[in-house]
């Protein structure tokens, strides 16, 4: 075992099979301080990755299996690094009394851990009280299960909380007639699109509007590499951030 080996990070990925966590287990793989100790996928017995000494978790799984891991994690002291959707308030509450009772254990949970996507809910947050009206259009591959997406869905409460605090009340539309779903889903009050298509892999558009002008914030994933800095970022901080962390914005800066 050479020097670098003794010294990296144990690292176990759930979701192993998966469009995500391949990507994952390639770029762990890769980063001569990390060491891909457990790949676990659906069927796999979660022990295998406390045998394999695992320090750090990370989880693409589904909105359905993510919670269970979770709780393993927290309860064998292993931290983790989320990236599955389906993350409510009270599934967040849930998890923070788990860490209550494990106060060395850290856990990050990003809706998105591509640079730009951050960038870009960022600055529709910056955006969103200086226009009366906001709609988000996301746009990803047919094999997605959720919709909308978690992206869109934390870029929406990141807006309505921006317009409340600015005193904005609801987007003006006239719409009285409407077939079923036309004007998109409802989240806190912001219209959220989704669009699924083969050939994309994970896109936003937030259009703001006042009058005589509109502003778009677009960002675009075009490879599933585009997320490995952030996910490698959060492997790297989490142990260092006992609790909580949701979003990647706390560790850029
Ligand atoms: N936060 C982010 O930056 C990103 C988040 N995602 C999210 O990550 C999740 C996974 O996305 P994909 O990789 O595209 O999906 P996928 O369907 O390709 O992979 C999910 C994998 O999890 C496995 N799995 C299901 N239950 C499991 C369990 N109990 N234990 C271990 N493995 C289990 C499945 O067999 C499958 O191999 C989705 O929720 C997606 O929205 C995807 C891309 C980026
Ligand atoms: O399923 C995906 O692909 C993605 N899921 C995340 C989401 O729901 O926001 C992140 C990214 O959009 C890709």
């Amino acid at each position: 075992m050479t020097e670098q080996q003794k010294t990296a990070a144990r690292v176990g990925v759930l979701g192993a099979r998966g469009r995500m966590g391949m990507e994952v287990c390639k770029a762990v793989d890769s980063a001569a301080d990390l060491e891909l100790v457990a790949a676990v996928d659906q069927g796999d017995d979660l022990d295998a990755v406390a045998q394999a000494g695992a320090e750090v978790v990370v989880d693409f799984t589904t909105p359905d299996a993510v919670m269970d891991n979770l709780r393993w994690c927290v309860e064998h002291g292993v931290h983790a690094v989320v990236g599955t959707t389906g993350f409510t308030g009270q599934r967040l509450a849930e998890v923070r009394g788990w860490l209550a009772g494990r106060p060395g254990v850290g856990v990050v949970i990003a809706p998105n851990f591509g640079i730009g996507a951050v960038l870009m809910m960022q600055f529709a947050a910056r955006a969103a009280r200086y226009f009366e009206s906001v709609e988000i259009v996301e746009q990803h591959h047919p094999r997605k299960l959720d919709a909308p997406s978690g992206t869109a869905t934390h870029t929406a409460r990141l807006i309505a909380a921006a317009r409340a605090d600015a005193g904005l009340g609801p987007a003006p539309d006239a719409t009285r007639d409407e077939v079923a779903g036309a004007r998109g889903a409802d989240i806190d009050g912001v219209r959220v699109h989704a669009v699924r298509a083969t050939g994309l892999v994970a896109h936003q558009e937030v259009l703001f509007g006042t009058t005589g002008e509109t502003l778009t914030i677009r960002h675009d994933s075009y490879d599933r590499v585009s997320f490995m800095p952030g996910v490698l970022l959060a492997v790297r901080e989490v142990g260092r951030r006992p609790g909580l962390t949701v979003g990647l914005d706390a560790l850029l800066d």
